[in-house]
């Protein structure tokens, strides 16, 4: 059975290819060169064709003015918007909640046509919204905050465009990221992670791009990199802000190219992966300080998804608590523990500088360490209950301290320790002009003590 198509396109050869392209494969297309011709059309037609094919960059309208259009015509009509990158996260925004899918200029015909049948197939078989249930990810979250995330998840699901992911430590960008991939066409393909916090900077090359027998020393077998391993999938590329510049350079040049040479090979290697990538930092500053290159940060940055922090997701804490406790009990053989309401009021006004993963921590501690079956407030750890903090030091320190432990440093806590006394008292020093009587008393230490102890961090550095 022929479809219609309507393709809108100010570009008279573009216009010129896809309706030989859609005739050829035995479309029946109609071809619209001025938006307002097709604003028209759209308004006075009696029914929907099967699907519009349409350019957001035109001149003399806005192509989002079009898309919601269309959206408040015919919401279930799908659509296929060519577009460059850099217009995409607004045109998905234009279109919340319709079936949509993108087509990348320049484009080749082929994909026209597959994008085609795709966009109107998912129609046939769409439920009438494309949000992603919480129940078909793992994810927990009945929060406004969390409902914007699925909600997202579920309008990407059905394109590979690369994804930033956004949000302090521990608020679920792993989970979202897979979840991503588990809703997108590349499903059945890998999905591959890999952390840049995690393994030394020296080795983020190799392990990305993979490399040849020895490329370097220890390099005893030609080995693939996560980038051949995530082909046709997703590659996960967690904590991007501590790429390595060099890296970055060259990520930057497989993003674009889709091609790159394994460490110490000359033979191009080419992949079609598509990436996620997820950050505690703000990229911003990270770029402002020269840490991190912009044009990377814009070509990751094509759909920017933000995980709320914890704190503001509050509601969402009993649910959650309730799955992890049950989680742990299953994991540990230990019985189920319950709160009392008071315990789960005090969860609930925390601050959880650690997020999700530091209540899942809790409910195993709770779990093994809970004397009864029921936990009341009196047996649960001490929990940070102060207003939000202005600065986020914690979450500096617990970052540091799981890339420290992730890269099996030894003797971090009392390197910690030493810092936190160095910080301690260079602030109280400056703060009372260099007084020691006045700063051993801010920092509730005898002067005799604060002098040691200046004594004893002057030695270590000194012996450093
Ligand atoms: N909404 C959620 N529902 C259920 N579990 C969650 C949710 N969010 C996070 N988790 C769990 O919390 C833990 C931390 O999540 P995840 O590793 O995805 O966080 P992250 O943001 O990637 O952390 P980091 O930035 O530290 O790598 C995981 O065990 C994950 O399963």
């Amino acid at each position: 059975m022929a479809r219609d198509v309507w393709v809108l396109d100010d570009d008279s050869s573009i216009r010129w290819v896809l309706e030989r392209a859609f005739t050829g494969a035995g479309w029946t297309p109609v071809m619209f060169a001025d938006p307002h011709a097709f604003l028209d059309a759209l308004k006075n037609a009696e029914s929907a064709p099967d699907l519009v094919l349409t350019d957001v960059r035109m001149p003399g309208i806005d192509g989002m003015e079009i898309l919601k259009e269309l959206r408040s015509t015919w919401a279930q009509l799908p659509v296929v918007v060519m577009t460059a990158h850099s217009d995409l996260a607004s045109a998905v925004n234009a279109f919340k909640g319709g079936a949509f899918e993108y087509l990348p200029k320049p484009f080749d015909l082929d994909d026209v046509i597959a994008v085609a049948q795709r966009a109107v197939k998912s129609r046939t078989q769409d439920a009438p919204s494309n949000k992603v249930q919480p129940s078909q990810t793992g994810i927990i979250g009945e929060s406004p905050a969390m409902q914007e995330v699925f909600r997202a998840i579920g309008r990407l699901s059905r394109s590979s465009v690369t994804v930033l992911l956004t949000g302090a430590t521990g608020t679920g960008k792993e989970l979202v990221a897979r979840a991503l991939h588990q809703h997108s066409p590349r499903s059945d393909k890998p999905f591959v992670a890999l952390n840049m916090a995690a393994i030394p900077s020296e080795l983020i090359e190799s392990e990305l791009f993979g490399h040849e027998k020895g490329a370097f020393t220890g390099a005893l077998q030609r080995r693939d990199g996560r980038f051949q391993q995530a082909n046709g999938g997703t590659l996960f590329l967690d904590e991007i802000g501590d790429m390595p510049l060099a890296v970055q350079t060259r990520l930057l040049r497989a993003l674009a190219e889709g091609q790159f040479y394994p460490v110490g090979s000359h033979q191009l290697a080419t992949v079609d992966v598509r990436v996620i990538a997820a950050t505690h930092i703000d990229l911003r500053k990270a770029i402002a300080e020269g840490h991190f290159r912009e044009d990377l940060y814009h070509r990751l940055n094509v759909i920017h998804v933000r995980l709320p922090s914890l704190t503001e997701r509050r509601s969402d804490i009993p649910a959650l608590t309730e799955h992890f406790l049950q989680q742990a009990s299953v994991d540990l053989q230990m019985p189920a523990k319950r709160l009392t309401k008071a315990a789960l009021a005090a969860l609930e006004q925390a601050e959880w500088p650690g997020n999700v993963r530091q209540l899942e921590n809790l409910c195993r501690w709770i779990t093994v360490m809970a004397s009864g079956d029921w936990v009341d407030v009196d047996e649960l750890p001490e929990l940070t209950t102060s207003e939000p903090q202005t600065d986020d030091w914690q979450q500096g320190l617990y970052a540091y301290l799981r890339r420290e432990i992730r890269a099996d440093a030894q003797d971090i806590f009392t390197q910690v320790q030493d810092e936190v006394e160095r910080l301690a008292i260079e602030v109280a020093l400056q703060e009372t002009g260099g007084h020691r009587q006045r700063a051993a008393e801010i920092l509730g230490w005898g002067r005799n003590t604060l002098t040691r102890k200046i004594q004893r961090l002057t030695d270590k550095n000194v012996a450093k």
